[in-house]
């Protein structure tokens, strides 16, 4: 490592690194990358395995609106960031705060980089059945950051149908591929 740069600090972090790579055939060379660093977060399919339903989160995702996306409401699963919470009970949390649903034990999936070339973000997948009955409120989200999120139970071959339509958020294509091809709605699990 040569230098590390930090260029902006307000709700995330940018650096630019200048650090000596070697690359398979030995000869080294000097590169620079810029890292946005926004922590690490977790995410969570949450089923219902009899009703055969997941529920999902539209908010407006601003990143999103300004590249090309009409309006910017996107469906995703829930999830958010550790802040300094572990990854289970960040995901306990938002999910809560999220959906107001209650919800069971959380199942560990895997853990992934969701744009390693740019983003230092690893995000901690999981998924927990839900209570059907269970809801505390119809929309949930935590006012005081600006989010308003709206509830929406959908059946899982919709979702899986939706995808590349409205079901464009990478986090939630994954979940939902995951669940039918291992998870809750596997043919044989
Ligand atoms: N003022 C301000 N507020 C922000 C900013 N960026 C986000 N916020 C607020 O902070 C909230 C963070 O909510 P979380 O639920 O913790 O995170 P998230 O945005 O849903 O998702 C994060 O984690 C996901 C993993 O599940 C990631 O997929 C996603 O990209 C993001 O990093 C946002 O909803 C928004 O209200 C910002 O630049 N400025
Ligand atoms: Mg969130």
């Amino acid at each position: 490592m040569r230098e590390v740069t930090l260029l902006s600090a307000n709700w995330y972090v940018e650096r630019r690194a200048v650090f000596d790579f070697q690359h398979s055939d030995g000869h080294w060379s000097t590169e620079e990358r810029e890292t946005h660093d926004r922590g690490d977060g977790a995410t969570v399919l949450l089923y219902d395995a009899e009703r055969r339903t997941v529920l999902l989160i539209r908010q407006f995702r601003y990143p999103a609106y300004v590249n090309e996306h009409p309006d910017g409401m996107l469906l995703e699963v829930p999830g958010g960031l550790l802040d300094d919470d572990d990854p289970e009970t960040a995901i306990r949390r938002e999910a809560q705060e999220e959906t107001g649903y209650e919800i069971g034990q959380p199942e560990f999936l895997f853990t992934a980089y969701m744009s390693p070339g740019s983003v230092t973000e690893k995000l901690f997948f999981y998924a927990a059945p839900y209570a059907s009955d269970s809801a505390v409120s119809a929309s949930a989200g935590l006012a005081d950051e600006g989010e308003d999120t709206e509830v929406v139970e959908v059946d899982v071959d919709d979702a899986i149908r939706r995808i590349g339509v409205d079901v464009i958020d990478a986090k939630t294509i994954m979940l939902l591929q995951w669940s039918v091809l291992s998870g809750p709605f596997a043919p044989a699990r």
